[in-house]
Order: structure tokens, then sequence, then C-alpha cells
């Protein structure tokens, strides 16, 4: 059987849009068509019976523009602040196109402590088993205005990982600027190669992962192998794929020869505590 045809099994997944895929690039505003779609496949995901958790950045880049700035800012109460302003439109965005089609959106923030503090995780956990219970989409982002190191080390990609860990999601995928992962960063290498499928994400394809030259990204693709390593050792499968037309999460689940396809391991031999402990030695 093709591999990706097991795609059209997994019935928890966790989908993270890029800030780069959610705004305009002319001016860093909310892509509102595109929201539409992407909340049209999302609520179409939850019609079909399967739990869904989206993960969403965007709140620096659309609080910077609401507030005026030019560009990213760079001083980190300006972060903070600017993230404050966006999280609140994003959610007050997500929250009414959700309830046109009848679903429920439930804001998550969460902060590194979240998941290596055991209470805190556990807190974490149950929050989010009962709000899958009554079919509720959490949508998760780092509570980057109260929590100063992860503005300045946080990162969506690896958050999304550690959250489809802690759920035990079969699919998370991640939607960039980008159609998924070449052998070197196509922006400044045009002979790099595009790859389809990772089996083993071993050091070699580690290094291929560069920072990002985007105005509103955070991570590149460095952050997404890292996030690759956590998700696949935990089960899941992972998927990098371009965010330019939010159609392609339904032509993903139908197992479209789409992205990068991660295959998750078998045997699982992630362990969240020891993941927390190497953190934070
Ligand atoms: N090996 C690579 N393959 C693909 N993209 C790469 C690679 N190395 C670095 N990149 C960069 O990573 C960027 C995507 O990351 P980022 O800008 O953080 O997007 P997002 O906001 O979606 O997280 C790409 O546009 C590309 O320039
Ligand atoms: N938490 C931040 C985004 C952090 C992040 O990883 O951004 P991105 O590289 O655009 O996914 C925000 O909401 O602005």
């Amino acid at each position: 059987m093709d591999i990706r045809e097991t795609l059209k099994d997994k019935s928890r997944i966790i989908i993270k849009i890029g800030s780069s895929s959610l705004t305009h690039p002319q001016t860093g505003a909310l892509d509102l068509t595109k929201l539409e779609i992407l909340i049209r496949e999302i609520c179409n995901i939850k019609n079909m019976g399967k739990d869904v958790i989206l993960v969403s950045s965007g709140a620096i880049a659309v609080g910077s523009r609401s507030a005026g700035f030019q560009r990213k800012p760079k001083k980190l109460e300006e972060k903070q602040a600017c993230a404050a302003i966006g999280q609140a439109q994003l959610m007050m965005i997500y929250q009414k196109l959700f309830a046109e089609y009848g679903h429920m959106a439930a804001q998550v923030l969460m902060t590194k402590n979240t998941i290596t503090n055991d209470e805190s995780r556990r807190n974490a956990y149950n929050t989010f088993q009962e709000l899958l219970k009554l079919d509720a989409i959490p949508i998760v982002n780092e509570n980057d205005t109260v929590s100063t190191y992860e503005i300045q080390f946080g990162d969506n990609d690896t958050l999304s990982a550690l959250v489809s860990s802690l759920v035990g999601a079969d699919l998370l995928i991640l939607l960039s600027d980008i159609d998924g992962l070449f052998t070197d960063d196509p922006h400044r290498n045009p002979d790099a190669e595009f790859i389809h499928v990772v089996e083993s994400l071993n050091e070699d394809l580690m290094k291929m992962g560069k920072g990002t030259t985007s105005s509103v990204g955070t991570g590149g693709m460095s952050t997404k192998l890292s996030a690759a390593r956590i998700a696949t050792s935990s089960g899941a499968d992972m998927i990098i794929a371009n965010g330019k037309d939010f159609h392609i999460i339904h032509k993903l689940l139908l197992g479209e020869n789409l992205g990068t396809l991660f295959l998750g391991k078998k045997d699982h031999t992630f362990s969240l505590e020891e993941y927390l402990h190497s953190i934070n030695k």
C-alpha cells in the first residue's frame, strides 16, 4: 500500500500555521480569504469525526501591523505588546469564522513552563482531552505576552510537536511558505532539491534545515526538523507543506503526493520526560 494512503485514516490531527501563511506578504495584514478556507477545511475534518488542534502563529505579525510597526519589532517588550494586540485580533476572527460553521474555537496559550512543570503539563493534558471531548477546536499559541524567554527561544514548530506528543496525535501538519524540505534553503541555493519522504531523520538531514529569511517567520527549517524529530519519535507522521493555498489540507488527508512526509516511528522512542530533562540541563 502507498504510504500516503495511510493518511486517510488519521484521527487526531495537529495543524500548525506559520505567520507567513496567515498574512499578506506586501502589507503583513491578515489574509481573510485564506483564513475562510482554513476554517472550512478544519470544520470539514471535524465533520468527518476527527479531532483537530490548530497551532496558530501570527500574534506578533498581526499585532505589529495594527500598532503601526513597519517591520517585525526587535525589542522584547515591543514583541510582547504586539503579541497581546495580535492574539486578541486573531482569536476574534477564529471565533467568528468557526461559529459560522457551527464549531467552537478554544484558546490555549502555553509557555515552556506548561510543558516542563509536571502539574501544569497534566493540567494542559486534561484540558486538551476535555476540549476534544466537547468537540471544540483548541487554538494554541505561545503565551508570548508574559513569557520572556519564549519569544527569544520559543517557536511554534517545536510547540506543535510537543502538543502532538502530549495529546497522542497521529499526524502533525506544518504549513509554511515553502513546499517542504529541500536539501538546502532554495531561497539562497537554486540547486537545492526537493525531498518527498523522510523515513529516518539522520544528522545529515538535520543539517539541511537553515534559518529563515522571511520578514515575519521565526524558526525557518531548522525548527521544523527539530519538530519532526519530536513528532516522529512519539509515533506521529509529520508533513511540511505549502500553506499558500489551504485547500492543501484535504488533499494531504486524501493521500496526494504533496509536501515532505516524515514517517512516524513505530517503536515510539520519544519520551516527553527525557526531552524535558535534556532541555532543562
Ligand atoms: N532546507 C530547507 N528547505 C526548505 N526551506 C528552508 C530550508 N532551510 C531554510 N529554509 C527556509 O525556511 C523558511 C520557512 O520557515 P519560516 O520562515 O520560519 O516560515 P513559517 O512562518 O511558516 O514558520 C523557508 O522560506 C526557507 O527560506
Ligand atoms: N508565537 C509567535 C510566533 C512564533 C513562531 O514560531 O512563528 P512562525 O515561525 O511564523 O511559525 C506569534 O504568534 O507571533
